[in-house]
């Protein structure tokens, strides 16, 4: 049996904590099953963002007529595109092997519990009085052994299709359709239902649903009936909600419908350890399970699945671990956003969620056309919606569609990590005429829409 100060099963964002550990002199055993770095880096935000880097230019270049630019694309060499792309994701392990000092001892292989301080991992066992899990999420399977998710493309080997079915429409399937549909490949989007990102506010869901309907096909209310593959080829029949049915050819198959738990695979029926009931493990305010030094961070825990909110709680769970903090971490808000164009940020609560719990709130929404640069990218759909509670002005909730949102929404975030009250952004000196001075507008009607609502109450 091997003995360590902490056991860490999963090097995805918990790579950071290996590397503090090592750092403070913890003898550390860094168990990872796959390639070091995890979903992020190696199949998630960091490659898909690239592609999106592509597909941003060509949309540029397709859509130039707005700006009464008469341009065309001569070729987009779609196989050095990936290549670019698996050349970085080849090289993503070692960079992590680099990071960990003689502390680190990296195991290759699939961590399972024999109890709840024993791990086995390949042939050995591991015993140490802290362990952390963070082992994240994969994608849910595919129900046909040709189609892909998303792992099949990061990297993708082999040809590159001239057309793509994706199906789903959440995150993944929006923003690789996005790509996709943006560098010229043929592609359908299968929604189930008659909502895409259906997470976010409904007025924004809606925008998005106009917008992104004009770059490619989506069939909304629509599902696979059969699925046949024959002569590198899928043959789908589609049907609709309302019974009727139509073929459908495609070279690729993606699926996007969600992610699931990886705890399968860690045997916790050798333990106390607890899971609900979607298969995410359960955990207190300080991450710690149901066994004793045994804590959960990250995707495992099945709270956020963002990786900005797994890097937030490894880095506090260093701080309970290294540094004896007996705090927990409060996520005051959530923020996310969508990398499609067109693109998504937002942050608290949606209208819907609000009227749903009884939340009292003031909504505007404006759009950008204020802003001298935002008019400038000739587009008309750009808004911010904010929430706001009428008593004391706290930004409850706020959304925005249009290019850079995701940027745009950090003076927001500023704003509400320091003292929360849209007063603030609509009081602030903005550079005119930058992007977000389309913030200022938006600032001063919901300051205004306030005013409103309290003169009549
Ligand atoms: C296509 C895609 C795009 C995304 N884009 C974004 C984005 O733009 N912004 C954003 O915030 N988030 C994004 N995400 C989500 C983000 O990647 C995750 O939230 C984040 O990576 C979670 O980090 P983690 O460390 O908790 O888990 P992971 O990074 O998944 O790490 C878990 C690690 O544990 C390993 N493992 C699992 N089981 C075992 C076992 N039994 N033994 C040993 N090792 C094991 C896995 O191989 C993996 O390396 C995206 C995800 C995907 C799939
Ligand atoms: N920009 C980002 O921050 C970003 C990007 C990608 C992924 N992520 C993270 O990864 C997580 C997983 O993303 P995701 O898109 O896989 O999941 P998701 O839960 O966001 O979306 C799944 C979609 O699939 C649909 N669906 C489910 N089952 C289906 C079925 N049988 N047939 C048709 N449609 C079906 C759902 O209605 C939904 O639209 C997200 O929750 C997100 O946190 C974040």
């Amino acid at each position: 049996m091997k003995e360590f100060d902490l056991i860490i099963i999963g090097a995805g964002r918990a790579s950071n904590l290996a590397v503090s550990a090592g750092k403070a002199g913890k003898k550390v055993a860094l168990i990872e099953k796959s390639t070091l770095g995890g979903t992020c880096p190696n199949r998630g935000c960091v490659p898909s963002k690239l592609l999106l880097g592509y597909a941003h230019v060509a949309n540029a270049i397709k859509e130039s007529q707005r700006h009464f630019i008469d341009s065309s694309i001569n070729s987009i060499d779609i196989k050095k595109i990936f290549e670019k792309t698996n050349s970085y994701i080849s090289k993503i392990d070692s960079i992590y092997e680099n990071k960990f000092n003689e502390n680190v001892q990296i195991f290759k292989g699939e961590g399972s519990f024999i109890s709840n301080n024993i791990v086995k991992v390949n042939d050995e066992q591991l015993t140490a009085p802290k362990i952390v899990i963070a082992t994240g999420t994969r994608p849910i399977e595919a129900p046909h052994e040709k189609a892909w998710t998303s792992d099949d493309i990061f990297p993708l080997l082999g040809d590159i299709p001239k057309s793509i079915t994706i199906v789903g429409a959440g995150f993944i399937a929006c923003e690789l359709a996005s790509f996709f549909s943006g560098v010229g490949i043929k592609t359908t989007l299968l929604v189930r239902s008659q909502r895409i990102l259906s997470n976010e506010d409904e007025e924004i869901s809606a925008i998005f649903k106009d917008e992104f309907s004009k770059k490619m096909d989506i069939l909304f209310d629509t599902s696979i009936k059969t699925t046949n593959y024959e002569n590198n080829q899928f043959n789908l029949i589609l049907e609709n909600k309302d019974g009727t049915t139509k073929e459908h050819q495609s070279d690729a198959l993606l699926y996007a419908t969600g992610r699931q738990s990886n705890t399968d695979t860690l045997n916790l029926e050798n333990t106390s350890i607890q899971i609900d009931k979607r298969g995410f493990i359960k955990r207190d305010k300080l991450f710690e399970t149901n066994a004793k030094g045994v804590y959960v961070v990250g995707d495992a825990s099945g709270k956020h699945m963002l990786q900005h909110a797994a890097a937030y709680e490894i880095n506090h769970l260093g701080k309970i671990l290294l540094e004896d903090c007996k705090e927990p971490l409060y996520f005051k808000y959530m923020p996310h956003a969508v990398f499609t164009e067109p693109e998504i940020a937002s942050v608290g609560i949606t209208e819907q969620k609000a009227k749903e719990k009884n939340i009292k709130y003031i909504t505007s929404t404006t759009n950008w056309l204020a802003s001298a640069k935002a008019m400038s990218t000739r587009l008309h759909y750009p808004v911010t919606k904010f929430l706001i509670n009428p008593d004391n002005y706290e930004i409850l909730g706020c959304h925005m569609i249009g290019p850079e949102s995701s940027t745009m929404m950090h003076q927001v975030l500023a704003v509400m990590h320091i003292n929360n009250d849209v007063r603030h952004i609509k009081e602030m000196l903005y550079i005119h005429p930058a992007l977000s001075e389309a913030l200022l507008p938006a600032a001063v009607a919901a300051v205004k829409e306030v005013e409103k609502y309290n003169k009549k109450s």
